[in-house]
């Protein structure tokens, strides 16, 4: 296997995502852990990527500082060439909210809120106003399948129809790249397979980068890249 090191970009001048020297360790009860340990990863937009490695290795923690949400120790992203750990946080938060959809096996959606009213929310925080707001969350859920199930509450859908107002409250603002975190690990096959066909259709359609966690090798194989995580750093296995 060879270690991720900077790749060649085919349409532009530099990668979208460039992670350089990341570091990053927690404080366990006797002693350090250092998970991260000088990683390189880069990817290009519209490029699609699952991260493998066992359980605990840091597979998670990666993808938490590449999706801004935690800083690394040490080392820094290139974000469209922009230095982003280098942000404050109140900019950091915003470059993410902008460019960041984000997947997570437990999708903190609101079960007193419509599917709607979940998909939309991105949109009102960002000043749309209401109908502009409505007419495109329900346009993605439509697109996610959910064209019955626009008005239902979130407590009353299935696991694999709340993993599908997830995704479609991930990319109602288009992010530039989609992160996701075991995003079928709770979803029984047939839910699975929807999903995976549509990150892979939404990659396509969208030109959208995809980042995604997984151990489910059939999730994987819908990626361009897998990149298994081994030791602290990342190493290209196709
Ligand atoms: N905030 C934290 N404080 C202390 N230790 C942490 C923290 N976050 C993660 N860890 C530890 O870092 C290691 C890597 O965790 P991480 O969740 O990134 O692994 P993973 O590869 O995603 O695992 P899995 O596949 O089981 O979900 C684990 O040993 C975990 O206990």
């Amino acid at each position: 296997m060879d270690k991720t090191i900077i790749r060649k970009n085919n349409s532009d001048l530099f990668p979208l995502i460039d992670l350089k020297g990341i570091c990053k360790g927690f404080d366990g009860s006797d002693e350090r852990l250092d998970i991260l340990r000088d990683l390189d990863f880069t990817i290009d937009k519209g490029e699609s990527a699952a991260i493998v490695g066992a359980s605990g290795i840091g597979k998670s923690t990666f993808l938490h500082i590449m999706g801004t949400l935690d800083r690394p120790d040490k080392g820094k992203m290139l974000f469209n060439n922009e230095d982003v750990f280098a942000f404050d946080n109140e900019k950091l938060a915003k470059f993410r909210n902008s460019s960041i959809g984000f997947v997570f096996q437990f999708h903190h959606l609101l079960p007193e809120f419509t599917a709607v009213e979940n998909t939309m929310m991105p949109l009102l925080i960002n000043g749309w106003k209401k109908k502009q707001a409505v007419e495109t969350a329900s346009e993605l859920l439509k697109r996610v399948g959910l064209e019955t199930r626009i008005n239902h509450r979130v407590n009353e859908l299935s696991g694999g129809e709340q993993q599908r107002v997830a995704l479609a409250r991930a990319l109602v603002l288009k992010p530039l790249v989609l992160l996701a975190d075991e995003p079928t690990g709770n979803l029984d096959k047939r839910n699975s397979e929807k999903i995976h066909e549509l990150l892979s259709e939404l990659n396509k359609e969208f030109h959208m980068t995809l980042v995604v966690v997984t151990h489910s090798t059939e999730l994987a194989a819908y990626m361009s890249r897998s990149v298994t995580l081994l030791d602290g750093q990342l190493f290209e296995t196709n």
